[in-house]
């Protein structure tokens, strides 16, 4: 199946190009971009006839967001329906990534599913809900929706820039003591098994939204102190409360989605987080799985 990967260039959408299994046209922000007019957006998928576009594209910049609202609806919101546009004159399918941070308003405490009522605590969140929304709207259970969280892998070539893990590895070299914020759970996942499950929903035709994210949940100071054990550095980490961290943006206290629908389909289960950490730090050389 020949596939349109827009955002081709940030850290998701090269994994999604590295995996795919058929013939893959990877569209840069340059070649199509979501901020433009529908017609351009038409105009940058009809010329490569894909069956199956895949949107990796977004304004992901949390913290700015709050103050560059109309940036982020422009990507997130109103490009996203740009594009759901164009995949229904053309006849494509569209897949579209979204975030664990359409939740965060309601205290859930045990994983959530695809069915629990969204809320998101900041615009980031509210822009991407906003654009899960208005692809539906166009194509209802065409497209396919997929959450996922705390991505890192192999950097793109632009985007957001540095991911947590890279930011961790730089910062410890850098600082003495680091302050982690250990109030927000989640569950920080692999571009590299993202893009496999996702790949797997596609040849399954799955359509509506899906949680896809590794296994199992930590905050975020223990998803630093795994890097750290894991590379063997030893910079002083100090957990704190995301009140003192003191971020633009809110963040939800607990954002672990459940797979558990992704796995009725006949998918298994992503492998646990700490693993597929220790499998990207063994790839950029870092450290040993077994260490
Ligand atoms: N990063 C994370 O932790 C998480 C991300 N997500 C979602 O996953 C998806 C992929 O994220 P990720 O790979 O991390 O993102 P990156 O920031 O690595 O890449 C985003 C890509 O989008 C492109 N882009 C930005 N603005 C536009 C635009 N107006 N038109 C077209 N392309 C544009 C960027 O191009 P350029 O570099 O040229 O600006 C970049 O190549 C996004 O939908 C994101 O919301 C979900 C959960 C967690
Ligand atoms: C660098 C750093 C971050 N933090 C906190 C800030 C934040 O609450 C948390 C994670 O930081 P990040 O900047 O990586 O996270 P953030 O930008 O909030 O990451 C998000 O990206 C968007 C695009 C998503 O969709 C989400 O799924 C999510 O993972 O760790 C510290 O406590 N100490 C630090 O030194």
């Amino acid at each position: 199946m020949r596939a349109v990967v827009v955002g081709a260039g940030g850290q998701l959408g090269q994994e999604v190009c590295r995996h795919w299994p058929g013939e893959v046209i990877p569209l840069s922000k340059n070649q199509c971009d979501l901020s433009r007019e529908e017609s351009e957006i038409l105009q940058a998928l009809q010329l490569h006839q894909g069956e199956i576009c895949i949107n990796c594209a977004a304004y992901n910049f949390v913290d700015r967001a709050e103050w560059e609202v109309s940036a982020a609806f422009a990507v997130n919101a109103w490009g996203v329906q740009k594009l759901a546009a164009a995949c229904q004159k053309l006849q494509m399918r569209l897949v579209h990534i979204s975030t664990d941070y359409v939740f965060g308003l309601d205290h859930y405490t045990s994983p959530i599913g695809e069915e629990a009522a969204p809320g998101p605590v900041n615009i980031y969140g509210l822009s991407k809900l906003a654009g899960e929304y208005l692809a539906r709207q166009v194509l209802g259970e065409q497209v396919l929706i997929i959450r996922t969280c705390g991505l890192y892998g192999h950097r793109g070539s632009g985007g957001k820039g540095r991911h947590f893990v890279e930011t961790m590895l730089r910062l410890a070299q850098q600082k003495q003591t680091l302050r982690v914020v250990d109030d927000q759970i989640c569950t920080p996942s692999y571009t590299a098994d993202v893009a496999e499950a996702l790949i797997r929903l596609v040849e399954r035709r799955a359509g509506g939204i899906y949680h896809v994210v590794n296994s199992g949940s930590c905050s975020w100071y223990e998803f630093a102190q795994a890097i750290f054990r894991l590379t063997g550095l030893s910079p002083r980490l100090e957990a704190i409360r995301s009140a003192d961290y003191g971020a633009a943006a809110r963040r939800p206290h607990y954002s672990v989605l459940s797979t558990a629908k992704m796995q009725q389909l006949g998918l298994p289960p992503l492998r646990p987080w700490s693993e597929a950490l220790a499998a990207y730090l063994t790839e950029i050389g870092y450290a040993t799985a077994n260490r």
